[in-house]
């Protein structure tokens, strides 16, 4: 590739760089800067959210298999930490899965970033999907507070799916022996009255910033996956990753 078309193209990747460089081809300070900024070496986040039961974990898996994302559940994070031996947040944790509340975004947020640092640290990855977070207004805030300026956040996925569907997937899940407290109705109606009252407005907040990527949960997982795989495909080719 040669320099005008490197011009043309806009964005330079690592290697067409280190090309410039051997060949002591001279880069504008503009595409430098360009360049350096797309090179970042924050964490690249992309959040993933809908109702409980939209196929959001299944979803998460297949993109770690196919784009190399790291998948962390803020739910699994929580769920883990009220089992560790020792932690003072266990009780509010229990309370607030069994319950459909949300947990204080301080607990969350930190476990979230060490998950990070942790992952950072002993694989590498830098790119992260963030399952099920943020879930509230309080999650939100706390974000841009702790992380905003950390990380380069990309987009939401939206997984979309009607509440008869999801209901019916996480009892399903419930019988099939997910062992959890909050897979059955008297839960799920709880954690879908959050959904709608307090995630819905999170959704939409980011709808508002033209940050949505919106994705039909409805069909089976290979479908779905289908739909997401070409959202990402055009996000790449866009270089947010
Ligand atoms: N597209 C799909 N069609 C049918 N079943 C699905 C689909 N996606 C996921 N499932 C099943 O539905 C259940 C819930 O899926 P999953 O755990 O991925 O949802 P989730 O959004 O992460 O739920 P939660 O928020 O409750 O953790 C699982 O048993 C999964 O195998
Ligand atoms: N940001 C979050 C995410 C999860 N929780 C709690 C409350 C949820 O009902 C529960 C299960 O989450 P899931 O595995 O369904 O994503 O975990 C929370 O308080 N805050």
């Amino acid at each position: 590739m040669n320099f005008t078309s490197l011009v043309f193209n806009r964005i330079l990747s690592r290697k067409q760089v280190v090309h410039c460089i051997k060949k002591n081809i001279i880069l504008s300070n503009s595409l430098f800067k360009l360049h350096t900024r797309k090179m970042s070496d924050k964490p690249k986040i992309i959040f993933v959210l809908g109702a409980p039961g939209a196929g959001k974990g299944t979803q998460c898996e297949k993109i770690v298999d196919t784009f190399g994302f790291k998948h962390l559940s803020a739910g699994d994070l929580l769920r883990e930490e009220r089992s560790r031996e020792g932690s003072e947040f266990g009780a509010l944790i229990e309370d607030c899965i069994v319950n459909g509340k949300i947990v204080p975004v301080e607990i969350t947020c930190s476990l979230l970033e060490n998950a990070m640092i942790r992952t950072k640290k002993e694989t590498g990855n830098n790119k992260f999907l963030i399952d099920g977070f943020p879930r509230n207004e309080d999650n939100l805030q706390g974000w841009q507070r702790q992380m905003s300026e950390k990380v380069d956040f990309l987009f939401v996925f939206f997984l979309d799916c009607s509440e008869d569907l999801c209901v019916g997937r996480c009892l399903k899940r419930g019988q099939a022996g997910s062992g959890r407290s909050d897979d059955n109705l008297d839960s799920l109606k709880k954690r879908f009255n959050t959904y709608m009252t307090d995630t819905m407005p999170i959704i939409e907040h980011y709808q508002k910033l033209n940050k949505v990527r919106k994705i039909d949960t409805s069909p089976g997982p290979d479908e779905v996956f289908k739909s997401v795989q070409t959202a990402l495909q055009q996000a790449h080719d866009e270089k947010l990753f």
